[in-house]
């Protein structure tokens, strides 16, 4: 399959568009066991680098977490990989061949890439089933909704997600009603609706009761395989839980990384975290 796109900032024949300015890109390649890499990407905002020559390889199914102080540069590291913010310079590939620097935001949701910012953004007036149809990726939606039928395949899909988030038995409830927890696990559903192959999660457990952040932690741990994730969270508790690979971001870099104990113990990290 190939994604073709008419991106309007783009010159005629320049690398990667056809004669007719439409941009073309592969498909996902992760024959290489990489669907994620950073290469000393910097951003700089009126002079102050915010990301500064990071680096950051992301394995098909891995479910990474990304934690650091206020200020490390977290959010802005999340918004090059969406391409809501642009590089000043630096590589970011998604698999083999999809160069992130040269797609619009659409274009990334498009070839796989989903993110969860923290506020959950639900539509709270329907149900939760309506929630993950509208959420399904297919250009079909409009024809669907107005014959207000939907093939079984699709109600199969939608059946699995409501399973995976827990949301089953609220199938029919208008998802305004749910609780916090319950309408962050909406949203994620809605997400996994358009079958992105990396998930950029947003201190997803933010609000939620331990016993909300425990489910999501085990959410997250059966996502992992099937889809990439990368998790920025305050919440230590959850990222133990997680268990996968830390990366510590500090002044725009990684500072360490590797399992949590590990990081915990890293004297450089220590002295990040308690400001010495
Ligand atoms: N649009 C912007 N203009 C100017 N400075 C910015 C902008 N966006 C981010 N910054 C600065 O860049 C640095 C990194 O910010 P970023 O939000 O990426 O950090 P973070 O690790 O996500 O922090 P937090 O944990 O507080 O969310 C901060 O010093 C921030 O003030």
């Amino acid at each position: 399959m190939i994604l073709e796109t008419t991106l309007d900032d783009r010159p005629e024949g320049s690398d990667g568009a056809d004669q007719m300015g439409h941009f073309v890109t592969g498909e996902l390649d992760l024959s290489h066991g990489v669907a994620l890499y950073l290469e000393d990407i910097t951003v700089s905002f009126d002079g102050f680098k915010a990301l500064n020559n990071l680096n950051l390889a992301i394995d098909a199914g891995e479910l990474r977490c990304i934690i650091g102080p206020n200020g490390a540069g977290k959010t802005t590291m999340m918004d090059v990989i969406t391409g809501k913010t642009r590089p000043d310079s630096g590589k970011a590939y998604f698999g083999q061949t999809i160069d992130l620097t040269r797609l619009t935001e659409p274009e990334i949701a498009h070839v796989g890439i989903g993110r969860k910012f923290q506020k959950p953004t639900i539509f709270e007036q329907h149900t939760v089933f309506e929630n993950l149809e509208l959420a399904m990726k297919t250009d079909k939606r409009v024809w669907k909704s107005l014959l207000a039928w939907l093939a079984g395949d699709e109600r199969d899909k939608i059946a699995e997600t409501l399973r995976l988030i827990r949301l089953d038995k609220e199938a029919d409830r208008q998802a305004g009603l749910l609780s916090h927890g319950q309408k962050q696990w909406l949203e994620i559903g809605m997400l996994l609706m358009q079958e992105p192959k990396l998930l950029l999660l947003d201190e997803p457990v933010a609000g939620m009761t331990d016993d909300e952040t425990m489910r999501t932690a085990e959410l997250f741990v059966s996502l992992a395989g099937k889809h990439s994730l990368v998790v920025v969270e305050h919440d230590m508790a959850f990222v133990e839980k997680l268990g996968g690979l830390v990366t510590v971001l500090h002044e725009g870099s990684v500072l360490a990384e590797g399992d949590l104990a590990t990081v915990q113990n890293d004297q450089r990290v220590i002295e990040v975290y308690l400001g010495r």
